[in-house]
This record gives structure tokens, C-alpha cells and sequence, in this order.
């Protein structure tokens, strides 16, 4: 059965005017690794931590400013949230089409908060605490194109004309603001687009982000704004001890004009001296070891990298349930073809290798987790081929084979085909990344032993469900099974609700 909201009532957990106070017994183990009688031996300690979160329930009123606004992505997901909130509908081949939020976790995706009767009762995921409604956001945003939105879903081609036609008026008002613009750090091909661009220095360039953040802010009347990449891949920057290493040299290079800063690492050093969450939702390498170093210094939430969307979120999953199953994966081959103008932008190799990373590294979690299938350093033959093929769009074709070991020699080939419109499986996701990113930071807690509330991490961990590459603090294990990471969020988010983690036990039935 499927309920629409419900409050819960524990000792633990208590509702006041502003906020949610939970007091929460935090289960965990505490390992030993030590010489007994002559022979090391690990030991397993369980440990219960006493937490207690803190969670801001005031939704503020949130601005979410894109960079690359003008691209198929920013435009799908501002057509999108508009038409579910003016509740447009619009005709199709098969049939009159509602405006949905499908794909989006927060928005259409749901937990388990118990059993009733014998029936499992579900709710909606947004249930678990107050997050911003998505057709209350204030969209704005960058792109070096000066099209206007309207004309960029055009552009696009990826929503029905027939919707289109009807968003058209929403729309064509809506212009990006010009953006910074480098042609060393991305496809050739994209510099005929590049009409709309930030003129001056690198500094320069970044105190005209910092002035277009705060106008946004004062003209939209907006309480909070949240930033997220969504413009072209770039090429990996060179990360250089004295350039960008530490926040001194890279604010040092900045007042040198350095050309190996990215305009992507311009736009995330304006957000984090203004305080602004920023996500990269492309795979470069825009926080450089200096800008994390800032980001944690100044406590601003920054997240990424590169929105995982089809392909690598399937990867996630099949190979989560291979190694978890016992089944050895030696072989993933992804190869995929799209026409739009990201796998334009990907036709080059320097921006292509930006992707060939975040889409190779999504295994290794789950290929370190089992020592039974591999030894150490060993790992599956793994190659990732993106070819660009205009005639199809944003209709991405991805065929993936997965090659196994089986038990006595066996092998097993598993072969996908998968199409989907690209850009219809990004925009939900960057709505996902936005709420979480602003609800997040209404969010504090602390342990028994701190003595004093603080925020998460600025790193935010916390995102990783949505990315191919989850930024993750130093020194923090990088989680990219799918399960384990929407557990992990749906984990922590029941714990500011007093609720246990969901642990599909179900003993009430056994
Ligand atoms: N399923 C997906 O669509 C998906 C999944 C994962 C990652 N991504 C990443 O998301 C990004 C956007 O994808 P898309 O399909 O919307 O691409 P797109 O090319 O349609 O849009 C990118 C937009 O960014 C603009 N732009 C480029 N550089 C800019 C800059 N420095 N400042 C401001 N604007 C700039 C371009 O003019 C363009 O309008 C790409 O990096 C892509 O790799 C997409
Ligand atoms: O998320 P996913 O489907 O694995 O990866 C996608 C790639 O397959 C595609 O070629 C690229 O253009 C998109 O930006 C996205 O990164």
C-alpha cells in the first residue's frame, strides 16, 4: 500500500516550529587487527554510537543557477519543471502525455516505513523531511550561447513539438547570462556556439560570476542558491604543485591569470567564496586539490562528478549483483553512439578521456569488495567507447557486453541494449542534486563524542547516488554500488527522522 506522508512518534524524535531533533543510536563495528598467541587476528567489535541530527524545516525560496543553461539538459529540465507546474499535457503518436517527474529519486521514487495488517506501507522519498518544491525554484543560469531557452529546447530536440509549441511562451524571455569561455578546454567544435562570453582576465571573469550570483539572487528575491555544471566536458586541468595544489597557489595563479584554470574551477571558486553550493555534473576534474582545500576551509557544499544517468548507473547495478552473487565479471565492454552536441564535444580526445575516466572507475568498489573472485590489483578487462553520430540526437544507443567466470570454467555473456534520450535521464537527476544539496545543508548533527552540532562534510558524499564519480572527502572510501549509495542516502536521511535504517530483515514475517 502506498501512503502520502506520515509523522513519527518516538521518544527520540521530536517536531517543533523550526526544526526536526532526532536523537539516533547509531549501529557500526569497530575492528581489531591484533597478535594473539603468536597469530594476528581481526576481530569485530559491535558499537552503538549515540548521534543527534538537527534538520532546518524551513524550505527556503531556492534559485538554481546552471551553467550550460542553454544546453539539452538545462533546457529539458527547465521545460520540464515548468509543464508539471503549469500541469500541461500535450498529444503524441500514442497518446495525451502528462508532465512527469519519472527518473527523478526524490520526485518519483519511494521507501518502506513499515507493515500494516500484513500489507508493506510505502511513501514518497520526499516524504522523509521538507525539501524545496521543484516548481517553486528560480532557474538562471551561464552559457557562452546566447540563445535563449525556447530556442535552445529547439535546438535540443529532445521534448514533443507539440509540448514544445506550448512552452514557447514560458521560455523565449529566458536568455543565459554570457559565460567563460576557453577553447583549450573543450571541443573545437563548440567554438562556433561560443557567442555569448565574459571578456577580461580569469579574475575578472570570476568577480563578474560572483556579480551575476548576487544579482540573481536580489532580483529573483531567492533565499538560497545552489550552482550545478551542466556546460561541455572539459579536459582534465594539470594538476601542478604551485598552481593549484593548495588554495594559496591557486588563488596565486589566479591573480597571474594562469591559463590552466578551467573555467569550470573559475565558476566553483566564485560559488565557494560566495558561499554557493556548486555540483559538477560533468567528469572533469574541476575540484582541484586548492579548491577543495577552500570548499573545506569555507565550508561550502561542493559535489559531483558527472551525473550517472544510464549506462554507468546500469553498470552499478549489474555488476553490484554479479561480485555480490559470487559471479566473476572479466570482461565490460561500453560502447555507445549519440548525436547531440555533449557527444560532439566528446568527439575530441581530450574531452572524451574526461569521460573514459568516470565511466571505468565505476567498478572498482565492487571488484576491491570480493577477494574470493580476484586477487589483489586484479580487475576486469574494462574499455568504454564513445563514438559521435549526429543522425540520432540525443537518442543515445549504448550496447554493453559483460563476460563472467561461472562456476567450473564456465562463462557467462550478458549483452545490453540500451536507448534512451539522454538528456530525459540527466534533467530529473540534476532536479535530484539541487534538493539534496540545499536540504543537506539544513541538516546538522553530532555524535556523543563531539559536544557540538556541525554540517556534513562540504565533499557531499551524501550525492554519490547521482554520480558516476562520487566526489568524496580525502581519505574516505569511494562507494558506486547504485544499492549501497541510495541506501546509504535514504540511511541517513531516515536517521534525521528518528526512523532505523531500512534493512529488509521483515523478522515480523520469518
Ligand atoms: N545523460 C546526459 O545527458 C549526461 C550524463 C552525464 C553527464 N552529462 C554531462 O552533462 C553536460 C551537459 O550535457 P548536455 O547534453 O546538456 O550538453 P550540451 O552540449 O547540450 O549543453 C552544454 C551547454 O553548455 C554550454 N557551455 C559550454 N561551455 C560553457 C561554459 N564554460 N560556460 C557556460 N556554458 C557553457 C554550451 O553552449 C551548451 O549550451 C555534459 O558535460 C555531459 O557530458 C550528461
Ligand atoms: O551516464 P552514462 O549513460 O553512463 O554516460 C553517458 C555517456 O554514455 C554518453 O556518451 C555521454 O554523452 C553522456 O554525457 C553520459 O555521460
Amino acid at each position: 500500500m502506498f501512503i502520502e506522508s506520515f509523522k513519527v512518534e518516538s521518544p527520540n524524535v521530536k517536531y517543533t516550529e523550526n526544526e526536526i531533533h532526532s536523537v539516533y543510536d547509531y549501529q557500526t563495528t569497530e575492528l581489531v587487527h591484533e597478535n594473539k598467541n603468536g597469530a594476528f587476528q581481526w576481530t569485530v567489535k559491535p558499537k552503538t554510537v549515540k548521534y543527534e541530527f538537527k534538520t532546518d524545516t524551513h524550505v527556503p525560496k531556492l534559485g538554481v543557477m546552471l551553467v550550460g543553461w542553454g544546453g539539452n539538459n538545462g533546457s529539458t529540465l527547465t521545460a520540464g519543471v515548468i509543464a508539471n507546474r503549469e500541469g500541461i499535457s500535450w498529444a503524441t503518436k500514442e497518446k495525451v502525455q502528462q508532465a512527469n517527474y519519472f527518473g527523478s529519486l526524490t520526485q518519483a521514487s519511494s521507501i518502506r516505513v513499515g507493515s500494516f495488517n500484513g500489507e508493506e506501507i510505502y511513501a514518497p522519498f520526499k516524504s522523509l523531511l521538507p525539501m524545496v518544491n521543484p516548481e517553486e525554484i528560480v532557474f538562471g543560469g551561464w552559457d557562452i550561447s546566447d540563445m535563449n531557452l525556447a530556442d535552445a529546447m529547439a535546438r535540443a530536440k529532445v521534448l514533443d513539438i507539440d509540448l514544445q509549441k506550448q512552452m514557447r511562451p514560458f521560455m523565449e524571455h529566458m536568455v543565459p547570462l554570457p559565460g567563460i569561455f576557453d577553447p583549450d578546454f573543450i571541443a573545437a567544435n563548440q567554438g562556433s556556439r561560443a557567442n555569448h562570453v565574459i571578456k577580461g582576465t580569469k579574475k575578472q571573469q570570476l568577480e563578474q560570476v560572483i556579480k551575476d550570483i548576487r544579482e540573481f539572487k536580489e532580483k529573483n528575491k531567492v533565499d538560497k542558491v545552489v550552482v550545478l555544471w551542466t556546460a561541455n566536458t572539459e579536459r582534465y586541468s594539470n594538476v601542478v604543485v604551485g598552481l593549484n595544489d593548495t588554495t594559496e597557489n591557486l588563488m596565486s595563479s589566479l591573480d597571474k591569470d594562469e591559463a590552466e584554470i578551467s573555467p569550470s574551477t573559475l565558476y566553483a571558486i566564485a560559488c565557494v567564496l560566495e558561499n554557493v553550493p556548486f555540483i559538477n555534473g560533468s567528469p572533469q576534474n574541476t575540484f582541484v586539490p586548492g579548491l577543495i582545500e577552500l570548499a573545506i576551509k569555507r565550508n561550502c557544499l561542493i559535489g559531483g562528478d558527472d551525473f550517472k544517468s544510464g549506462q554507468t548507473k546500469m553498470k552499478s547495478v549489474l555488476v553490484d549483483f554479479l561480485v555480490g552473487a559470487g559471479i566473476k565479471p572479466t570482461s565490460i565492454v561500453s560502447y555507445n553512439h549519440l548525436g547531440n552536441n555533449d557527444g560532439m564535444n566528446l568527439s575530441a580526445p581530450q574531452t572524451f578521456r574526461s569521460k573514459e575516466i568516470s565511466k571505468s572507475n565505476v567498478v572498482d568498489d565492487m571488484v576491491g569488495s570480493n577477494g574470493i573472485l580476484y586477487e589483489p590489483g586484479e580487475h576486469p578487462d574494462h574499455v568504454v567507447v564513445i563514438k559521435y553520430v549526429p543522425y540520432v540526437g540525443d537518442s543515445k544507443r549504448a550496447m554493453d557486453e559483460y563476460t563472467s567466470e561461472i562456476f567450473m570454467g564456465g562463462k557467462n555473456t550478458i549483452v545490453m541494449h540500451n536507448t534512451c534520450e539522454d538528456s530525459l535521464l540527466a534533467a530529473p537527476i540534476i532536479l535530484d542534486l539541487v534538493l539534496l544539496a540545499e536540504l543537506t545543508t539544513r541538516i546538522q548533527f553530532m555524535s556523543e563524542n563531539e559536544g557540538k552540532f556541525h554540517s556534513f562534510h562540504p565533499v557531499a558524499t551524501l550525492l554519490s547516488y547521482l554520480s558516476k564519480a562520487p566526489l568524496v572527502p580525502p581519505g574516505t572510501p569511494v562507494v558506486n554500488a547504485l544499492s549501497k549509495q541510495r541506501a546509504m542516502l535514504e540511511n541517513v536521511l531516515r536517521a534525521c527522522v528518528g526512523l532505523a535504517p531500512e534493512n529488509n530483515m521483515i523478522l515480523e514475517y520469518k
